[in-house]
Order: C-alpha cells, then structure tokens, then sequence
C-alpha cells in the first residue's frame, strides 16, 4: 500500500512516497519550468520568429522588386535615347546627303560651297564643323572659317574613308589632326553621270557641346545615376565626367555582357567598384550602346521608408497573434494547472468538489481529471479501510483500545463529561474450556451486538482487553450510567448465547467531568475497581466506583 504526498519548500518540491512503511523521497529541484512561463516563452518566441520571417521575405520581396523595377526603368530610358540618339544621326544624315545632292553642279562654285557648309554648321548645333572636300581629298569649303582648312588635303580616318568609300556614312569615332575626338558623317557628291566629284562632311566632337550631348546630356538626373555611351569597341563617346570621353572601359564583365546582348538590364561594378543597376539599349545605325544605371544604394533607400511602414502595420497584428496564442495556451494550460494544484492538497477536505469544479474543456484534460477524481475516491477508499482496521478489533467490529484512547482525548479536550462502564464476562475462562475458544469468540460477538444496541450516537463500544469491554456514554451521570449499566446486565443475563446458553457480566462505573478535577487515567482506574468489587461480591452486578 503506498501514499504519494506531495511538499513545498522555499526552493524545492518534493514528492514523498510512503511505501510499505518506506518513505522515498523525490525532489524536484526549481529548475523546472512552470507550464505557464513555457508557454508564455512559446507563444513569443512563435510571435517573434513569425514577425522575423515576415518582415525578412517582406523586405527581400519589396528589394527585388525595387532592383527589377530600376533596372527596368533604366532599359526603358537608355531604350528611348538610343532611338532619339538614331533619329538625331539619320536626320544629320539626310541633311548632309540633301545638300550633296544640291551641290552636283556648284562644286566650283566656292561660294556657294562656302554658304552651303555655313549653313549645315550654324542652322542647327548638329555638327561641331562642316567641310565640303573635292574628289581628291582637297577642302573646298569649312565652317567654322577659323578651322583655317580651305585649299588643304584632308587626312584624318573620316576624309579618307569617306573618299575610298563613296557612300553615306557614319565613321567609328577618332582623333582628328585638331586633337578633338570626333565621329564623322559624310555624304557624296555625284553628277548626273554618276562620276564621284566629293563629299560633303560633318563633325561631331564628342567633348564638345552639340546637340548630340544635348540629348543625352539633359536626361542626367541626381541621386547618383548617369548616361554613358560606349561604342562596340568599348570606348566611351559620352560621359558625364568629360575627362571619361575617349577612353576604354577594360575588364569589366558586365560591359561584356551588354555589347553580346544589345538590350536589357543587369547588375554591374562600374569603374569606383560601386554596384550599378544597368538598362542599355543599341542605337542601330552605330551600333553604339546607351547605359543609364543607378546604385543599387540609392535605389534602395525608398526600402527604408516602406519596411518602417510595414512593421508598423505587421506590429499590431503580430502583437494580437502573440496574446492570442497567449491567450489560447493559457485556456490549455489553465485546467491542467488547477489538476496539478489540487494534487499538491489530496488531504484537503474539499478535494473531490474541487476537482470536479476545474473546467477541463478539451478531452485530454478531462481523462485527467476523471483519472485523479478515481485516484482521489481510491485513496480516500484505502486511507478509510486503514483507518477502520487502525481503530476496530477485527473480532468484535467494536472499537479498539487506540479509538477508546482517541475518544477519551476528544471529550476532555472538548470538556464534554461521559461515563465508563467497564465490563467483563464472569467464568469466560469456562466457556472456554467448556466449549472452545471459537464458541467463545461467538459469545464476544453476540455480547458486542448487546453492547451496540445500549450505545446512542456519540457513544462508544470498545473492546479493551481478552474479554473486558468498556461501554462510554456520552454526557451521563453515573447514577444514569448505573441504570444503564443494569439494563445492559439484565439483557445480556437474558440472552441466549448460542452453544452457551447465558451468561452474565459485571459492571464497574466510573464518571469524568472537567469540575471534578480528577484525571481520565483515574476515572478509568476507578470503574477497574469498581468491576474488580462486582466480581469480588460475587458477580453479576454493578457497581459504581
Ligand atoms: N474465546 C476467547 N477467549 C478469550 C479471548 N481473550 C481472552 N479470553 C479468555 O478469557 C478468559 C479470561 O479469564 P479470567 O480473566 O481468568 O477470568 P474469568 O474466567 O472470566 O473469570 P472472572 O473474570 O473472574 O469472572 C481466559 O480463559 C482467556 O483465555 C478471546 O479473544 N476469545
């Protein structure tokens, strides 16, 4: 048979377990946790991991859109100059081989020439300056006039190939013999038979202002993004930073990449080792390539303003979420804490009401519950057996000599007076011997269930010795007590014990009240006597001490 109890100390708790008259102790040391704080921890740590998840997918979502939607933003930019950049050449194009086709018969007209190259120059800004050279390379008009080129032979790359080539052309970018970086558009002169008399040419120095910077130039905007040009051979035709034009962008992968691919969009280092979101697009005719990129640094700095703004909306959903689990897990937790409470007081009185009051709304709490309610009603069962057996002489049913004991205590202290009967059967011995030790185990039972019917509510039968018994009577005199002492002798005198026929008893009676001052000790010493005087005058009396 074993007891599980349960103790509190100031830092530890302890399980102790009576087994078989072994007390084992188990300690439960305070590093366990509390259902309530595992669950609060649970709750924000879910809350939190949540928040951390959301805000980070958030935040690479609205980045990558951000990346994609820059460099979109970009391709479409450098998309439309390039288209402006083509219009712009096709239309100096069409200007020089309109005015070629005008001069087939003025070509020694030198003033004429003169006008015709003044005219392309100063008309619009599209060329730097305008030369109108004969079939042998000899300059027959220039503008602007301080280029000091009339009556010289032409040499630079556009001249030459313009002469060997006889036809429209844009020239890939060089150096002229005037130090200036130039791309070349010339258109040839023929007459109406078809003989070759010249050509007809226009400079753009890309260093200089024309109208070809304007284009490009004007959609420079802040934040760190610019426009460059760069032509299939990877040299810069235009830059902001001037000091840039003219040279060649070397080991860069991603400028490999947009010259293979013509148009589109990438992530690029440019030449400060800053990451540059690139769109690019390919002026046809040239085959020049426009870039427009931004740094990726300050395309992002919208992200900060929008991630403030998404935790401010994710915060209070995410706080509801938290103490809603909260809530949630200590509705859960709740009946199982009350379970584990009420296990620490199964001595309580109320346990069983207790328990049965705990709410338990989920199955597994209530098979708890019903399983302690068992537990509980068990226990109560065992410790009422143990009880009985602690406190009953298993022969009779009566009280044992410890309940006698116990009573007595109860009514002293609560000062109530009472009065013994100490009874013993007279000759038992030879009952025994007459008959055997069980028919005279029978006549202590029958002389028990006589003895029963004479004790009221608050009585007591107990048997204190082989076969001496003491009635108490609650609350009675010991003149009641004699009376009561003799209906009891004359009813047992006139039963019949079964085998046995009759018997009869004597009586010795004593009375306790606290305004007697004498000890419990000796009133029962006193009723002892008195019996001892009934057997001494001759029986099947009592006597009051
Ligand atoms: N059958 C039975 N006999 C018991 C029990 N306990 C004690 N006795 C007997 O009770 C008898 C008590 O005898 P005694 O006290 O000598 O006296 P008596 O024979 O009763 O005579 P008086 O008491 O002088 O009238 C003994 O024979 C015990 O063996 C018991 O539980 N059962």
């Amino acid at each position: 048979m074993c007891l599980l109890f349960y103790a509190k100390t100031y830092y530890k708790t302890a399980f102790i377990n009576q087994c078989n008259g072994y007390t084992v102790v188990t300690v439960l040391k305070s590093k366990f946790l509390k259902l309530n704080r595992l669950i609060l921890f649970l709750a924000l740590t879910a809350t939190i991991l949540t928040f951390i998840n959301s805000f980070y997918s958030n935040y690479e979502v609205q980045k990558e859109q951000l990346v994609l939607q820059t460099i979109e933003v970009n391709r479409a930019y450098a998309s439309k100059l390039s288209d402006t950049t083509e219009v712009f050449l096709r239309t100096s194009q069409q200007q020089l081989t309109y005015t070629a086709n005008s001069l087939f018969n003025k070509m020694n007209d030198g003033s004429h020439l003169k006008e015709e190259a003044n005219r392309l120059k100063f008309q619009t800004d599209s060329f730097n300056s305008v030369v109108i050279s004969d079939a042998s390379g000899l300059t027959q008009a220039a503008s602007p006039e301080t280029l000091d080129l009339v009556g010289r032979k032409l040499s630079s790359v556009g001249s030459v190939e313009a002469l060997e080539e006889k036809r429209v052309l844009i020239s890939s970018p060089y150096v002229s013999t005037l130090k200036n970086l130039i791309v070349f558009l010339s258109a040839p002169v023929f007459d109406y038979q078809g003989n070759y008399l010249g050509f007809l040419g226009g400079s753009i120095y890309l260093k200089s202002p024309n109208i070809l910077s304007e284009i490009l130039g004007e959609h420079y905007y802040k934040n760190g993004s610019y426009i460059y040009v760069i032509d299939q051979d990877k040299q810069i035709l235009y830059h902001p930073e001037k000091g840039r034009i003219g040279s060649f962008i070397e080991g860069n992968d991603g400028i490999d990449e947009i010259i293979a691919t013509k148009e589109g969009g990438l992530l690029l280092n440019n030449s400060r080792g800053i990451q540059m979101l690139a769109g690019y697009s390919t002026i046809p005719s040239t085959g020049w390539i426009v870039i427009t990129q931004s740094p990726v640094e300050s395309t992002l700095v919208p992200l900060t303003g929008i991630m403030e703004k998404v935790v401010l909306r994710t915060l209070p959903l995410a706080l509801a979420v938290f103490l809603f689990i909260w809530l949630f897990a200590r509705a859960i937790s709740k009946p199982l804490q009350q379970l584990a409470d009420k296990a620490r007081s199964l001595d309580s009185p109320t346990v069983n009401e207790d328990i049965e009051n705990i709410h338990s709304w989920y199955v597994e709490s209530l098979g708890l519950k019903r399983a302690m309610l068992s537990g509980v009603k068990l226990m109560q069962n065992q410790i009422g057996d143990l009880k009985r057996d602690a406190e009953t002489d298993p022969l009779t049913g009566a009280s044992n000599r410890r309940a006698f004991q116990f009573k007595l205590k109860q009514l002293v202290l609560l000062e109530i007076p009472f009065s013994v009967l100490a009874l013993d059967i007279d000759y038992f011995k030879r009952v025994n011997d007459a008959y055997g030790h069980s028919v005279g185990d029978d006549v202590l039972k029958q002389q028990t269930k006589i003895l029963n019917r004479f004790s009221r509510d608050g009585d007591m039968v107990a048997r204190t010795g082989g076969e001496e018994f003491v009635l108490l009577l609650k609350e009675t005199s010991k003149e009641d007590a004699f009376l009561v002492a003799e209906r009891l002798r004359i009813a047992i005198s006139e039963e019949t014990f079964d085998v046995v026929g009759n018997i009869t008893v004597s009586i010795g009676i004593a009375a306790w009240a606290i305004s007697d001052e004498i000890s419990v000790e000796k009133t029962l010493s006193l009723a002892d006597q008195a019996l001892y005087e009934a057997k001494g005058q001759g029986r099947n009396r009592c006597i009051i001490a």
